[in-house]
This record gives C-alpha cells, sequence and structure tokens, in this order.
C-alpha cells in the first residue's frame, strides 16, 4: 500500500504544523479550516496567523473549507479538538480513506475514546492514532521530533509512517491504539497538575513526584482499558508527559499556573481561542476510572480544582495524607 496525497482536517496550531511536515516534500496537501480568514491567508499568504504565528507554510499547502474536497485524499489527518471529532466526522462525505487521528483527549457524555468515536465510521484497520511529544510550534519550524504512530493493520501503519516520516520527523509504529491515545489524554490532565505545582511554587521535589505518581495513574488506568505499558512508557504517554509538565508551552500546564496562583478555571477558559484539552478530559476521565474501578487521586484533584470544589492547599494536604503504601 502507498499513500500519496493527504487531507488535514483542522487548522489549528497542531494541523497546520502537521500540513506544513506533510508538504515538506513539495507533495500537495489539502488543509481544512473551519474559519474563512484562515482559508484565506493560508491560501494568499502562506500563513496561519491565528493558531501558528511566525511559520511560513508551504506553497504545496492549499486551504479548502469544504470538507467535501478532502473526499479524495489517499490518507486524512483528524486534528480537530476532541470534543469537536465526531461532529467533523459526521459531515465528511462516506469514504474509506485511513484515519489518522491526532486529538488528545476523551468525549464528554460518552467517554468515548477518539478510536472508539472513528469506529463508528470506518473498521479498524483503517484507524491510526498519531500521539507523542509534539509542541506545534517546534514541529511547524522542523526541529527534530519523534511520534508514535499506532495502527491495528501493520501494513497501514506502515505506508502511513512511511508517508509522515522526514529527516527530522520521526514516526515509531505500534498496533496499540488505544494505548497511544490514552497516554495523550491522561497526559494533558497530568500537566494541569504541574502547572499548579508550579503557580503555587510547591518545588521541583514535588512535580518529579506528580509526573512519577501521575504515571502510575496512567499506566492502571491505561492497562484497565487494554493499552499496554510499553506503549504508555513511550513517545506518547511519559514521553509526552515528561515535555508538558515542564514548559509553559504546554497549554494546559499553563493553565495549572493560573490555577496555582489562585485564579478560577472560569476565568483562566473564558474567551480562549486555542485549545487546554484536559480541562474536557478531566471529568470524564475521572468518571471513567471510577467506573472502572481505578484509583486516580491526582486526576481527581485535577477535576476538584477545576469544578471550584476545593482550595489548591487542600487538594495538595489531601494528596500528601492519603495511607502510606507500596509503590508498584
Ligand atoms: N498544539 C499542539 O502543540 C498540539 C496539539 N495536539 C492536539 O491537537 C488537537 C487540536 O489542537 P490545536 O491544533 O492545538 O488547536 P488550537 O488550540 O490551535 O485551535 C483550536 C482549533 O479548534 C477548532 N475548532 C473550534 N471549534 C470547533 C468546532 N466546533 N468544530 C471543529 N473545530 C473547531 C479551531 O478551528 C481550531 O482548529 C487537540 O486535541 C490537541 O490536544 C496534539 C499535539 C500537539
Ligand atoms: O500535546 C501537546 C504536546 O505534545 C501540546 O500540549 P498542550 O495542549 O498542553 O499545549
Amino acid at each position: 500500500m502507498s499513500i500519496g496525497s493527504i487531507g488535514v482536517i483542522g487548522a489549528g496550531a497542531w494541523g497546520t504544523a502537521l500540513a506544513q511536515t506533510a508538504a515538506a516534500g513539495g507533495e500537495p496537501v489539502l488543509l481544512w479550516a473551519r474559519e474563512a480568514e484562515v482559508v484565506a491567508a493560508v491560501n494568499d499568504d502562506h500563513a496561519n496567523p491565528l493558531f501558528l504565528p511566525g511559520v511560513p507554510l508551504s506553497p504545496a499547502i492549499r486551504a479548502t473549507g469544504a470538507l467535501a474536497d478532502l473526499s479524495a485524499c489517499d490518507a486524512l489527518l483528524v486534528v480537530t479538538p476532541a470534543q469537536h471529532l465526531r461532529g467533523v466526522l459526521a459531515a465528511l462525505p462516506p469514504g474509506d480513506a485511513p484515519l489518522v487521528l491526532c486529538a488528545k483527549g476523551i468525549e464528554a457524555g460518552s467517554g468515548r475514546l477518539m478510536s472508539e468515536i472513528a469506529a463508528d465510521f470506518r473498521g479498524d484497520d483503517a484507524i491510526a492514532v498519531l500521539s507523542g511529544p509534539t509542541f506545534a510550534h517546534e514541529v511547524g519550524a522542523g526541529l527534530p521530533t519523534a511520534v508514535t504512530l499506532a495502527c491495528a493493520d501493520e501494513s497501514v501503519g506502515a505506508a502511513l509512517a512511511a508517508r509522515l516520516a522526514r529527516p527530522g520527523f520521526r514516526p515509531y509504529l505500534s498496533t496499540d491504539v488505544i494505548g497511544a491515545e490514552i497516554g495523550g489524554a491522561v497526559k494533558n490532565v497530568l500537566a494541569i497538575a504541574c502547572g499548579v505545582v508550579e503557580g503555587r511554587g510547591l518545588g521541583q521535589n514535588a512535580r518529579a513526584a506528580l509526573i512519577s505518581r501521575g504515571f502510575a495513574e496512567m499506566v492502571r488506568f491505561g492497562r484497565a482499558r487494554g493499552a499496554r505499558t510499553e506503549t504508555l512508557a513511550g513517545l506518547a504517554g511519559l514521553g509526552d508527559l515528561v515535555l508538558t509538565c515542564s514548559s509553559t508551552s504546554s497549554r494546559n500546564f499553563s493553565l495549572g499556573l493560573g490555577l496555582g496562583q489562585g485564579r478560577s478555571a472560569a476565568d483562566l477558559l473564558a474567551d480562549r481561542r486555542t485549545v487546554a484539552e484536559g480541562a474536557f478530559t478531566a471529568p470524564v476521565l475521572h468518571e471513567a476510572a471510577a467506573a472502572a474501578g481505578v484509583d486516580m487521586p491526582i486526576v481527581a484533584g485535577v477535576c476538584a480544582l477545576l469544578g471550584g470544589s476545593a482550595a489548591v492547599d487542600d487538594v495538595v494536604e489531601a494528596l500528601l495524607a492519603r495511607p502510606l503504601t507500596y509503590e508498584g
């Protein structure tokens, strides 16, 4: 199987950076943007100042506002925020091009992972997940980046990896679709927690403890949903956790920073154009964990902070006062 033309659905920071990567060899890429001003800026100025400022885009990227235009593409990278995935897939004309799911989140209400939503529109062998430590502005600038590319069908996964790989963009293959997406969804919530630690001035020991114990929560939840530990310990889990738990370039970390400084979630989330997925994922992850009998105290703490039902110091005190136990 060989994949030529690529369509990208969603022209936020990440969709635009992925379009830029896919077009790096001069191959045409069609980018669907929801905003007419983004379509115009990409086509007229080869730029997306709204979502990925400062990155001159390849002229091989053409933008469209019509999802139907993507019908002829060999593969579609789906890069809308998680809560909009279902709506966008439902609006796509029917087809069998593989879907590469790039959003990091869990659907509110249904508790479904992205691949579980996509299963309503494609067979398992045409669903892939691309995830890992990937700040869009760094990928847009061509800085070295590695990702997990997971697909149950190894030949489809290999064809996608061959098409998307660049000297500075290195996909590692996996067949663990669920593991790749749980890593990305859970790390966003943990990045909020690490931002709180920073904002409240709790120190670097606390942040390292939170990354380790947060990773333990990710593994417990992932295994309950059928993920492999090795996937969660890889780029899509631990790799992305380390990235977003240590940088204000992360929107989720920055949201936590504000919470730690005493601002309310409502204030911090008001009028945002960009997405902090962890804020949507936290409550649904908390519910899903409870339903599966998985203990996720850090995730529960983030939920309480986002919902305004607890203060930072109370959440920290409660986490530290948990009964002493074995690490493993
Ligand atoms: N920005 C990054 O560095 C990375 C982002 N991601 C993930 O990619 C996904 C997209 O994030 P970004 O590109 O950063 O978004 P963004 O925050 O840059 O932009 C928001 C996006 O949401 C879209 N949007 C808003 N309302 C919508 C609706 N009703 N229907 C469809 N789309 C709508 C906008 O058109 C825009 O594309 C998220 O799940 C994020 O976690 C993954 C890796 C890196
Ligand atoms: O997922 C990301 C990097 O891998 C981007 O993180 P934020 O959404 O927190 O900015």
